[in-house]
């Protein structure tokens, strides 16, 4: 064989040779392809599986699709329970309100209760004791009323005192706080009021009372009312110029009725009840 030929041939093994390793690299790169497609695979099958397993520490692991839905679960019942929750405080507190007005308001007449006077009292005391201005206590007392109930029954009754209401209001000014003592007797206070003014303001209540007429089914009731006036001294204690104004007012009641009685002003208590 020539030399030329030698060549040709050993060019030609080169090309086969060549040719077979192209042939090998695609091979393996097709090997590689099908290993990314498992690996793909793989892992989209893990993902819905929803295995997705944290180490936590050495005897713990987290399974975190576990944990998610339990968690979204509970922050659902911690959504409702918050919800439940508020509205039971916005009702508590609905109630609370009420029982505040119904402790502060007397049904009938619509008139502070006795223990919201009293209460509104001592403010005013204190306020007027750091001023230096006089405060005046009106107590008054329906006269005869038994009468009123026992003639018309205890729902006429109930209507007269709830007219007293409408007047005894309506016979004060704005800063006046008129209350209901307790059953048919009644009491004010009246911030910045000397003992002459509180008289005038108690007479004319006494006689626009004597004036008016409650309707009860057709017939008219008609009552009077007797008031004890007392100014405050500086540093009585608000029960004290109370008593002093009821004493002024069982007199009213005992000279006659239907009449406004003042009380006498005693000096201040010797123990002291200090104003602030
Ligand atoms: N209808 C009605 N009567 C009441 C109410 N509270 C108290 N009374 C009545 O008021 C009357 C008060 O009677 P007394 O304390 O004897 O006094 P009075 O008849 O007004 O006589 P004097 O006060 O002495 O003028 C009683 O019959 C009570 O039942 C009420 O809310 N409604």
């Amino acid at each position: 064989m020539s030399s030329d030929a030698d060549e040709e041939f050993s060019l030609y093994a080169h090309e086969q040779a060549v040719i077979r390793r192209a042939e090998e690299m695609l091979e393996q790169l097709d090997e590689v392809a099908a290993g990314v497609r498992q690996l793909a695979r793989a892992y989209q099958d893990g993902y819905h599986e929803s295995r997705r397993m944290v180490r936590i520490s050495d005897r713990m692991q987290l399974d975190l699709h576990d944990a998610n839905r339990t968690l979204s679960l509970q922050t659902r019942e911690l959504n409702a329970l918050n919800a439940a929750l508020l509205k039971e405080i916005e009702r508590r507190e609905q109630l609370e309100q009420e029982l505040r007005r119904i402790a502060s308001v007397d049904e009938l007449t619509g008139l502070h209760t006795r223990r919201h006077l009293l209460e509104l009292g001592e403010h005013e005391l204190k306020r007027m004791g750091r001023h230096g201005r006089g405060l005046s206590v009106l107590l008054l007392d329906l006269d005869h009323f038994k009468r009123v109930n026992d003639a018309h029954g205890h729902a006429a009754g109930d209507r007269v005192l709830e007219h007293f209401g409408t007047l005894f209001r309506s016979a004060l000014r704005e800063d006046d706080i008129p209350g209901r003592f307790g059953g048919e007797e009644f009491m004010a206070v009246l911030p910045e009021t000397a003992l002459a003014a509180a008289t005038e303001i108690a007479e004319r209540l006494r006689g626009r009372v004597a004036d008016a007429e409650t309707a009860w089914k057709g017939e008219p009731l008609r009552v009077t009312i007797s008031i004890g006036v007392a100014e405050a001294v500086p540093g009585e204690a608000l029960e004290r110029v109370i008593a002093r104004a009821d004493h002024a007012l069982y007199v009213a009641k005992r000279n006659g009725r239907n009449r406004v009685e003042q009380a006498a002003t005693e000096p201040p208590p010797a123990t002291g009840q200090e104003s602030p």
